[in-house]
């Protein structure tokens, strides 16, 4: 049976030094740093998400803004809301939840966040300064992601990486992040021809796709690392439940460690927020990081 990746311990221990950072920050450097969340619509399980980033966000001592704006708000009024917040220098941190109605343009939107607040790691410069190896926002799930399968397997150096899916939010900078810690990294997604056969190579699988229980146990090589970012609420026996992009239970048969959904990958996205916006106001204040 595979060891399971306990995402929530581990974030939970990452959220502790974060507020001890903050602490730190007050104390010596006498400033707290902000994060603003712009919620556009009534989608449920954003609310929650936006939730959950604003209490956890207080909890680590940090200043946090909510901004709830209804489903028909133009997309010139998100625009306005976000160079207000630009412009803000108690905001380190901006992050405008997806996905947005379909009458606003996401890309115009993520793009106009300054860089340096892109906590995201969504914005054309930061996936720029990624995919050349220079200090950057980084992408939260990727991130988190990474830092699992670092604490499970130590180096990851010379691994078969093989991300099952190509999205712009997980899939293309899990990859690059992969890549910087000399992986073999194979993308792969709904075009690739024998996926069991290229998932079979690998020795780090990270399922990325948003297909509910896709990769089954057989897909895998004895002993791989599994990190399953998939979040699927499916209906079962009449119940809702949430699965992720692996049927865990034929995988953790086969898999040597496991990320399991709920409670893998989905609490390093949120805790890995809150890093970003001490980074960002580290770097907004020309101070050196503290340890976290
Ligand atoms: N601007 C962004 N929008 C979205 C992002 C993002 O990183 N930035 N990611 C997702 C949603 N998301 C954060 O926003 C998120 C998803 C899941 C979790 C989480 O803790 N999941 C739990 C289960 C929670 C549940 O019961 O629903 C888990 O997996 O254990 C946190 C944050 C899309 N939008």
């Amino acid at each position: 049976m595979a060891k399971v990746i306990d995402g929530k311990a581990f974030a939970e221990g990452l959220r502790g030094r974060i507020a001890k950072a903050v602490d730190s920050l007050k104390s010596q450097h006498g400033f707290t740093p902000g994060l603003a969340v712009v919620l556009v619509g009534e989608d449920p399980a954003s609310k929650v998400y936006v939730a959950n980033k604003a209490k956890q966000t207080v909890e680590v001592g940090m200043n946090s803004w909510e901004h709830k704006l209804p489903a028909e708000t133009s997309e010139k009024d998100v625009l306005a809301l976000v160079e207000k917040l630009n412009n803000d220098p108690a905001v380190h941190g901006i992050l405008v939840q997806l996905p947005l109605p379909k009458h606003i343009d996401s890309m115009k939107v993520l793009t106009a966040i300054s860089p340096a607040k892109d906590v995201d790691g969504f914005h054309v410069v930061n996936v720029g300064k990624l995919s050349t190896g220079q200090d950057s926002l980084v992408p939260c799930t990727p991130v988190g992601s990474v830092m699992l399968a670092k604490d499970v397997l130590g180096s990851l150096d010379g691994l078969e990486a093989v991300v099952i899916g190509r999205s712009n939010i997980v899939g293309k900078p899990v990859a690059q992040l992969l890549l910087a810690e000399n992986c073999t990294v194979t993308i792969a997604h709904s075009k690739t021809k024998d996926l069991p056969g290229v998932v079979r190579r690998a020795d780090l699988v990270i399922a990325a796709v948003g297909r509910p229980e896709m990769v089954k146990g057989d897909w895998l090589k004895p002993g791989a690392t599994v990190i399953d970012v998939g979040i699927n609420r499916i209906e079962r026996d009449g119940k809702g439940k949430l699965v992720g992009d692996c049927d865990y239970a034929s995988c953790e048969k086969v898999a040597g460690a496991i990320t399991p959904v709920p409670g893998g990958v989905g609490p390093m996205t949120i805790a890995c927020l809150l890093y970003n916006t001490v980074k960002a106001a580290c770097a907004a204040r020309g101070i050196e990081q503290p340890a976290m």
